[in-house]
């Protein structure tokens, strides 16, 4: 089983209810939507590159695709890390290679969420899933309806368990409609343990603070919901 893989490195989850934490980080190539605000460099996929070192900002260059021994291999330079976060992309377009994943340490998922067939495949896997919601107007595709119900089904599928934590991000941007973040949230709310609004960063225009925490005020009827910004682009790290 193999997998093609932009990064592998080591630094602390920037994001969520878990920022801090040591983290290792494997990124897949590919993904199914394409969301306006996507911070995902495009890469040269043909090669992984990975920072032995934490921090360093230097990397090796290692041929794609990667098989999972090779993987393991490399993830057992960092030392005590919390978790393994696999992002991309979107890591559920490589459930099978995730499925057979062999480590000690436990499995974080950072997911778009509209693939519940590929959410099946690695539910037992990992204990941790960090799954966003995606409003219709972030990426050209299905109608609402089909996304939303797909949305659904793979919370449904990822909820939160005694073996299994799950909550949900929400990128906020000035085109964000309050009417489509509660219907979403409202239809997975009870799948999560919390809700995470997180402005978006970058060259792209942010929401404003008093709509953020309008959103706030009105989620929190129904469900624990934080505003936290992505953190590690603050110290830069990767
Ligand atoms: C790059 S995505 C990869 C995982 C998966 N495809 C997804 O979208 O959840 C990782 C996280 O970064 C968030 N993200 C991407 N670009 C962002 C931006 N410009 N500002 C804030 N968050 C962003 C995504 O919403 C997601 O929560
Ligand atoms: N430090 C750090 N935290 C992160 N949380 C989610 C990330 C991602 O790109 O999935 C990410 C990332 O790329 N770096
Ligand atoms: S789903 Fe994730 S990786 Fe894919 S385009 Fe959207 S933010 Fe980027
Ligand atoms: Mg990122």
């Amino acid at each position: 089983m193999e997998a093609p893989i932009s990064e592998i490195f080591c630094s602390v989850q920037g994001e969520g209810p878990h920022v801090g934490v040591r983290q290792a980080f494997v990124r897949f190539i590919g993904c199914n939507l394409n969301c306006s605000y996507c911070d995902t460099e495009p890469v040269d996929p043909s090669v992984c590159m990975f920072e032995r070192t934490p921090g360093s900002n230097s990397f090796e260059n290692i041929p794609n695709p990667l098989v999972i021994s090779q993987v393991s291999e490399l993830l057992g330079n960092y030392g005590n890390i919390h978790s393994v976060s696999l992002t991309g992309g979107e890591p559920l377009l490589h459930a099978d290679f995730i499925s057979k994943m062999d480590i000690p340490h436990p499995l974080y998922l950072e997911s778009n969420m509209t693939l519940p067939n590929m959410a099946e495949k690695i539910k037992d896997k990992v204990s941790y899933v960090s799954g966003d919601i995606k409003l219709i107007d972030e990426f050209e595709g299905e109608d609402l309806v089909t996304h939303l119900e797909q949305t659904i089904e793979c919370f449904r599928t990822l909820r939160q368990t005694k073996d299994r934590e799950c909550f949900c991000k929400l990128v906020v941007t000035k085109d964000t409609v309050p009417d489509d973040v509660y219907r979403m949230v409202d239809a997975i709310s009870d799948y999560v343990s919390c809700v995470v609004l997180q402005p978006v960063t970058q060259k792209h225009f942010s929401s404003g603070i008093e709509f953020l925490l309008q959103l706030q005020k009105d989620l929190l009827d129904s469900v624990d919901t934080l505003i936290i910004p992505q953190t590690h682009k603050m110290w830069g790290c990767l």
